[in-house]
């Protein structure tokens, strides 16, 4: 089974929201709503893979001080076996934009139920609800 390292992060406004993005059409899993984030590239740390995803997804630079490890998941897909560790980020630089065409979407806790995710993402709601 092929394992896919997964970096991804719930960036929390000043109000605790967290904020989800819808994927694009084109890619795997169009319309549902996720964490920020992407691939870990061969000798990328997460963290870095994180701090470049979200440059290159959202038009907003972090720092891996600001990174906090938060939860994973750990999934069985059809073809692959997602490992994907979940950071929390409450500090960066810019406004987040949907710089690949997915809309965004801040989100209270209570209220992420309402966002169908993929499958790996919904053991992290409670995880999430719990800790905010
Ligand atoms: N970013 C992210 N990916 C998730 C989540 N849940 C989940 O199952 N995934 C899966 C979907 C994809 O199979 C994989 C992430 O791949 P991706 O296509 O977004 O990767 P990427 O951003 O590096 O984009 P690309 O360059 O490969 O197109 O992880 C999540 O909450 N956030
Ligand atoms: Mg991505």
């Amino acid at each position: 089974m092929r394992m896919v390292l997964v970096a991804a992060v719930a960036l929390i406004d000043m109000d605790g929201r967290v904020l989800l993005a819808q994927r694009p059409e084109g890619k795997a899993m169009a319309g549902l709503w996720e964490f920020p984030g992407g691939k870990v590239e061969p000798h990328e740390t997460p963290e870095a893979a994180l701090m470049r995803e979200l440059q290159e997804e959202l038009g907003i630079d972090t720092w891996a001080s600001c990174l906090a490890p938060l939860s994973f998941a750990s999934h069985g897909y059809d073809d692959f076996h997602l490992l994907m560790p979940l950071f929390a980020c409450r500090k960066w630089q810019g406004t987040p934009r949907g710089r690949e065409g997915q809309a965004l979407k801040w989100v209270r806790p209570r209220d992420l139920r309402d966002y169908p995710m993929p499958a790996a993402d919904i053991p992290l709601i409670p995880v999430l609800q719990d800790w905010l």
